[in-house]
């Protein structure tokens, strides 16, 4: 008996590889109350989540939220719902699979990109063994938030840190912090606003929305609030938006305390009222669609806007699985692993392999010359 996690397996010689571990959010197994109790419990017990001392939280989330929010919610999720599941799983698994493409294609050595969610399935410790048995000695994490907070990627860390302190034989770890100033990442979303007004009518105002967190995180340091401002002013400049043709609000307010402002609902039931009638929204901090964009910002702010006599409400889709996307996170990628022998960039096979065709045809064409 060990109380680490041996190699059973291990032999001198066995392949390695490099292991992605991309890291989104969570979404329950269903949109119903028995499995959004479960998620929320995990979720809203996270001391990185809600920093209200435990001995009080717990009395409040035991006693009150866990009791009443599940339904409330489950009812939100249903909305949301396809034949696919959960949109925020479905579209992580087909980002998960277009990287994996793309790893292929750029990688020399073998790379394997594993999708984890932070609550729920498929969970972190499991993704994390998984990559272990395909030979990952070495991984990155990337969660796949561009803005860094605590409440997102601090926990995605601890979770790894947690499960990797049970190993005997740790990977060589990297972590991706955040991305949100990455250029790629600025071009694919001013793109996708781009497409998006060559098939709508453009709106007076583009409404850059972010997913809140509460005041106090700010003022004890949390990057968050900086980081989503610095996004937004690189999309406005990338864009060529005045300071009137754009603004930044922030959504998804849980609990009684005071978070970051201006609040995305109030800001909409006020624009009508500055004569502000047609707006597009965009979610730049959110790598894929989910209840929070899909419900919260594409259908109740609409409500909220048109109920206060806006006219024209235009949701812009999260990057997903588009392929700029793809290739920004893929670069983000690329410079991470930097010095990582196996995975040195270089020419793919299909590169090498038309490199020695073009050889092959040049000396060719001389020899039929002389
Ligand atoms: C994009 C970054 C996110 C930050 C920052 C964030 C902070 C944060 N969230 C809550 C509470 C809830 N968030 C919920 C859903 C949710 N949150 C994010 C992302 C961020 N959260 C996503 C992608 C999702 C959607 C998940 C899905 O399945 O589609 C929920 C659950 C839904 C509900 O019941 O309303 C809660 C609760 C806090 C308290 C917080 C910062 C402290
Ligand atoms: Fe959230
Ligand atoms: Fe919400």
């Amino acid at each position: 008996m060990s109380r680490f996690i041996n190699e059973q397996d291990y032999f001198h010689g066995k392949s390695e590889c490099t292991g992605i571990l991309l890291v989104n959010l969570g979404t329950p197994d269903a949109p119903d109350k028995a499995s959004l109790r479960r998620y929320l419990k995990e979720f809203l017990s996270d001391p990185r989540v809600v920093e209200i001392p435990r001995i009080i939280w717990n009395v409040i989330l035991h006693g009150i939220i866990l009791n009443t929010r599940p339904a409330k919610s489950a009812a939100k999720y249903k909305t949301v719902w396809t034949e696919n599941g959960s949109p925020l799983m479905h579209i992580s698994e087909q980002q998960q699979q277009a990287l994996q493409k793309e790893m292929d294609i750029r990688f020399q050595g073998p790379v394997k990109v594993a999708l984890a969610m932070r609550y729920g399935n498929p969970a972190i410790p499991d993704t994390l063994l998984k990559l272990k048995e395909a030979g990952a000695r070495r991984v990155l994490v990337l969660p796949l938030y561009p803005q860094y907070c605590a409440a997102t990627n601090a926990t995605t860390f601890d979770k790894v840190f947690d499960e990797l302190k049970r190993w005997r034989w740790m990977p060589e770890l990297r972590l991706v912090n955040h991305y949100h100033d990455h250029p790629g990442y600025i071009k694919a979303l001013a793109n996708s606003v781009l497409a998006h007004w060559e098939k709508q009518p453009r709106g007076q105002l583009l409404v850059m929305s972010f997913h809140g967190i509460p005041k106090r995180n700010l003022m004890l340091g949390d990057p968050y609030h900086c980081e989503c401002h610095k996004t937004a002013r690189l999309l406005a400049e990338e864009l060529n938006l005045k300071p009137s043709e754009w603004r930044v609000t922030f959504q998804s307010r849980f609990g009684k305390a005071e978070w970051l402002q201006p609040y995305t609902d109030k800001t909409m039931q006020a624009l009508p009222g500055e004569g502000i009638k047609n707006v597009d929204v965009v979610c730049p901090g959110f790598a894929a669609d989910c209840l929070e964009t899909l419900e919260e910002i594409r259908e109740e702010n609409r409500e909220y806007f048109q109920h206060a006599g806006g006219e024209h409400y235009h949701y812009i889709p999260a990057l997903n699985d588009n392929s700029e996307h793809i290739k920004a996170l893929a670069d983000i990628i690329q410079q991470h692993t930097q010095g990582w022998a196996e995975t040195t960039p270089g020419w793919s096979t299909t590169t090498q392999q038309r490199r020695a065709e073009k050889t092959l045809q040049r000396a060719t064409d001389k020899g039929a010359k002389q």
